[in-house]
């Protein structure tokens, strides 16, 4: 994903924000009064067909059975209505935590009977049927030694998968299913966070919002117009959309690993094999001694962080790696940091999440630039 799709990117903006702008004409209601929209719910089909672009490509990111699988199997698994404590859970991450209290003999008997695996089972059945004939085929041509060029038909998870995957991934079904579930990690995380900045600008009022904007149209003058590089200038939206991350993650524990061996820390800790780990990502990034005022929305907490570390750098008195550090700007919402761990970190970290922080702004500049709410 990192060596295919993010060096991509920019080739992907132009067809995804056609297929947003059709989207949002499609699910969006075209009213000149004021309605109430449940945005959870609305925008899970614009995430879906945006993310069909990358996923499965032209050929099927308008076919209905494709947007049908992609927005429903996330919300046959995810819909927001299972929330624990301070996160929201998805349903089938719940149920198979449910279905973890059982001894394994019983959860291969009784996980057949629940009606939300069944309907994730119908999913992953339609969506082998739907794709299945054209993995075939790519698979058939990259035997020939075809690679996957940069059009349009080939610049997409699917062709990709198909023309590298060895040994028993090599396989039809297998690639369908890879890529419901590709299409699950990044439309329900992608929404969720659409959703949660729409709630947080809203809730922090008329200023944030004109900032925003602002910020949209100048990043649309320069260089001759709005294009893909546009995005990486809307540095207000992104402080905004990391601030959001950290007060609304989509889990509040990360990093989850089993020891298969033991191993003992460099400071004697000692984990045995078999232990389960994980951190406590929320808690950290909470901490005040990392984040002051940590209870307060302030949206452009990391801008103005990042700008006080560019005049301390022009000034000679900041840490010279501190913005441009081999890791990835720590100010933006794409880089982990030792304290912001929503993506993971290090070797194993989300691959997904420039793909990601592009298309949340892409929907997020249609929303304020072309709705009032
Ligand atoms: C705001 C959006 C997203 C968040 C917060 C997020 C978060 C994460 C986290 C926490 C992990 C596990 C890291 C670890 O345990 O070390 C992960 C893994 C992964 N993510 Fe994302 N993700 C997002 C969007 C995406 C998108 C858009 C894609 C696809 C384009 C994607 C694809 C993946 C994949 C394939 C993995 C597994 C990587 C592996 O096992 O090596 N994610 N993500």
């Amino acid at each position: 994903m990192q060596r295919r799709l993010t060096p991509r990117i920019p080739l992907l903006i132009p067809r995804m924000e056609r297929t947003v702008a059709r989207a949002f004409d499609k699910h969006f209601p075209s009213v000149d009064e004021w309605v109430e929209i449940q945005p959870s719910k609305i925008l899970g089909p614009v995430l879906a067909r945006a993310a069909a672009e990358a996923l499965v490509g032209p050929e099927f990111s308008h076919d209905p059975t494709w947007v049908d699988i992609s927005t429903h199997y996330t919300e046959a698994v995810s819909y927001f209505d299972t929330v624990l404590t301070s996160g929201i859970v998805p349903k089938v991450f719940a149920t198979a935590a449910a279905l973890r209290i059982l001894p394994t003999w019983m959860q291969r008997a009784v996980a057949p009977l629940l009606p939300t695996l069944r309907a994730v089972r119908r999913y992953l059945v339609r969506a082998k049927r739907l794709l299945a004939p054209r993995i075939s085929n790519l698979i058939r041509r990259s035997d020939d030694f075809h690679d996957a060029d940069d059009s349009p038909d080939e610049t997409n998870m699917l062709a990709w998968l198909a023309g590298q995957d060895r040994g028993k991934d090599r396989d039809p079904n297998a690639i369908a299913q890879a890529l419901v579930l590709l299409s699950l990690a990044l439309v329900h995380t992608t929404l969720l966070r659409v959703v949660g900045v729409l709630y947080d600008v809203t809730a922090a009022g008329h200023d944030l919002r004109r900032e925003l904007l602002d910020e949209i149209y100048v990043a649309g003058m320069a260089d001759g117009g709005w294009g893909p590089e546009a995005y990486g200038r809307l540095r207000k939206m992104d402080s905004v959309m990391r601030e959001s991350q950290r007060l609304s993650p989509p889990t509040v524990i990360g990093m989850k690993r089993v020891f298969v061996r033991a191993h003992t820390f460099a400071d004697g800790t000692h984990v045995p094999a078999g232990a389960y780990a994980c951190m406590a990502i929320h808690a950290i990034e909470n901490d005040e001694a990392h984040t002051p005022d940590a209870d307060r929305f302030d949206g452009l907490r990391s801008f103005r962080t990042w700008e006080e570390e560019r005049e301390k750098q022009m000034a000679g008195e900041g840490k010279a790696s501190a913005i441009n550090s081999s890791s990835g700007n720590p100010f933006l919402f794409e880089t982990p940091t030792p304290t912001s761990l929503n993506f993971g970190y290090g070797r194993t970290a989300c691959p997904g999440r420039f793909f990601a922080s592009h298309a949340i702004k892409m929907v997020l500049v249609k929303l304020f630039c072309d709705y009032e709410f």
